[in-house]
């Protein structure tokens, strides 16, 4: 499976409703603490902009209610792979894409046969608080030979300035969250992304 390179991460579908049309061919609904009514009348917004604009959405989490909504894409961390049932995300014929942040971490995902692995985080991030340290470069080359041929996604502290270095030690998409939706001009570093990913599409 082919990943587009630039992996937009946001939290609500009006991010989605507003980025998208940009151009953004790739784009994760990452929602926390909200009522499944609210949840999922996101994912249907989000769902809906997304097939207007041939974009792949891709929802985090809540994968019960990604097949119930007739979602293609999920993304799980390890916890919520611990207490999710994979068959049943297959046979709705979901795609998977999992968290890794060690080599434990990744043997467990790479035996749920995923679609694609993320690798995070990469640089410092401000959007969580995590328990690694920061992976670095070699880390991204490391991981690329473990999980080959399966796609792999860079996360964490990710800008425009910092792509090159990591699709040259083997990622094939670099998510972001921060860097844009926290940017003073979301729309124009949507654009900058996307142009800065063009060489690796
Ligand atoms: C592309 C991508 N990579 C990693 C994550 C992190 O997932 P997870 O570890 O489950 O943490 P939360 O995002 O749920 O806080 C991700 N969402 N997307
Ligand atoms: C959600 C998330 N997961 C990570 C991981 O390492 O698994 S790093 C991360 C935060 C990514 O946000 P930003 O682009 O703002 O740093
Ligand atoms: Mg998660």
């Amino acid at each position: 499976m082919r990943l587009d390179p630039f992996y937009l991460i946001v939290d609500s579908a009006a991010w989605i409703e507003r980025l998208v049309p940009l151009g953004v061919r790739l784009v994760q609904l990452r929602i926390k603490d909200m009522d499944e009514a609210a949840l999922r009348a996101e994912i249907r917004a989000a769902k809906a902009t997304c097939a207007r604009h041939g974009c792949q959405l891709v929802v985090n989490d809540y994968w019960r209610i990604a097949i119930e909504e007739g979602c293609d894409f999920v993304h799980l961390g390890q916890e919520d792979l611990a207490a999710a049932d994979v068959g049943a995300i297959r046979r709705a014929g979901l795609k998977l894409g999992l968290s890794t942040h060690d080599h434990a971490e990744l043997r467990t995902a790479l035996a749920a046969q995923p679609d694609y692995v993320a690798l995070g985080p990469v640089y410092p991030t401000i959007l969580k608080k995590m328990k690694w340290a920061p992976q670095g470069l070699d880390r991204i080359a490391e991981w690329k030979r473990l999980v080959d041929p399966l796609p792999l996604v860079a996360i964490g502290g990710l800008t425009p300035e910092r792509l090159a270095g990591v699709f040259e030690h083997g990622a094939d998409g670099a998510a972001v969250v921060t860097d844009i939706t926290r940017n003073a001009d979301p729309d124009a570093r949507t654009r900058e992304w996307i142009a800065a990913t063009a060489r690796w599409r």
